[in-house]
């Protein structure tokens, strides 16, 4: 009996939990695969469920405000942050595969194991996206990234083993924590979502094969800082406004990085964090924020810039490195890269 016919029987009691939809693919496109990448997703999956469980009771249990203490970034560090921080880092850190974590919250690279050759994967993640959000009961989210060790890293543990660009990531996705949590995520074989179902406690596919439209209705920028955007960016969001891309604009900001994505992978459209005189790099995280994101949005269908390069080719040189970032669907990024200050 076939998928089709079983659903058929099933009707919409047919789910598919994202553990069958990893098993799945693994068996269509690396069936020589040792299932270790799956268990390590699985690390992924149980973390976020728990942080997802903290956030819907935020109001309820020890989790809004801050813990009076500020991260590697400058950052007054939330208590969900290190919450979430220290769950990711526990059920990811159980898994044998798993060799090094770099988290927004740690300095340092967490080497779990330096000498062990079963270790073959790195993991970098932001563990509780949109932090101003989480008082506010507005959508928070998770991101992370998975690449693949060199195989002689075990003795060598140089920064580089993780340094890598994000054209080698092996898979990436997010979580967004809001009216209900969704996780997405991408191996290279398309974008897809789940939705915890609570009544299960399970990710259920919800989003296959996820594709965003080539062009919006809307752009995304804290505009609040325009005036300190550089002329190209100006120049951009002006042509939005006035209609310059032959459609109209509706301007929407969430400021968790992980929801105004989110929203832009299902509607289209834009989002900028560009420089600014606060933070002339860029605000959001290479390794962490952008290089995810791009994976995602390139296996969807988008562009992911960091204003001039594809974020994917950009070389990391430090684990928290920040970068402008330009996302979203083609029509509106390459109006961008045309777009003269
Ligand atoms: O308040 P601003 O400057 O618009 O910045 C908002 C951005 O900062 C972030 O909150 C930074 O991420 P963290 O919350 O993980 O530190 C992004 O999610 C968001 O896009
Ligand atoms: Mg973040
Ligand atoms: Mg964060």
């Amino acid at each position: 009996m076939d998928r089709q016919a079983l659903t058929e029987v099933a009707g919409e009691h047919s789910v598919v939990t994202v553990q069958q939809h990893i098993l799945r693919q693994q068996r269509l496109h690396y069936p020589n695969a040792s299932g270790e990448f799956s268990w390590l997703l699985s690390g992924i999956t149980l973390a976020t469920k728990m942080i997802a469980a903290k956030v819907r009771r935020a109001g309820l249990s020890d989790v809004l405000g801050s813990v009076g203490e500020t991260n590697v970034q400058g950052e007054q560090q939330q208590k969900l942050d290190v919450f979430a921080n220290k769950v990711l880092i526990h059920c990811l850190g159980i898994r044998r595969s798993v060799g090094v974590l770099v988290s927004e919250e740690n300095a340092e690279p967490i080497v779990l194991r330096g000498d062990d050759p079963h270790a073959k994967y790195a993991i970098v993640f932001d563990p509780l996206d949109g932090s101003s959000n989480i008082d506010v009961n507005v959508s928070v989210g998770t991101i992370f990234a998975i690449f693949r060790l060199p195989d002689e890293s075990w003795n060598t543990n140089q920064d580089s083993d993780v340094l890598q660009p994000g054209r080698n990531i092996v898979a990436a996705g997010y979580v967004v924590y809001g009216s209900s949590t969704v996780l997405v995520y991408s191996t290279g074989q398309g974008v897809h979502g789940f939705t915890l179902e609570p009544a299960i406690g399970a990710y259920v596919l919800s989003h296959e094969n996820m594709r965003l439209p080539d062009q919006g209705k809307y752009y995304s920028a804290n505009e609040a800082n325009f005036a300190s955007f550089p002329p190209n960016y100006q120049q951009f969001i002006n042509r939005l406004r006035d209609g310059d891309l032959g459609t109209s604009y509706s301007s929407r900001y969430i400021g968790s990085l992980v929801a105004d994505f989110h929203r832009t992978l299902l509607k289209g459209g834009i989002f900028l964090y560009p420089p600014t005189e606060s933070h002339p790099e860029g605000k959001l995280r290479l390794l962490y924020e952008a290089i995810p994101i791009a994976f995602l949005v390139e296996q969807a269908g988008g562009v992911a810039t960091d204003g001039k390069e594809r974020i994917l080719d950009v070389q990391p040189t430090s684990f928290h490195q920040r970068t402008p970032l330009v996302v979203g669907s083609k029509v509106e990024a390459e109006a961008f890269a045309n777009t003269k200050g």
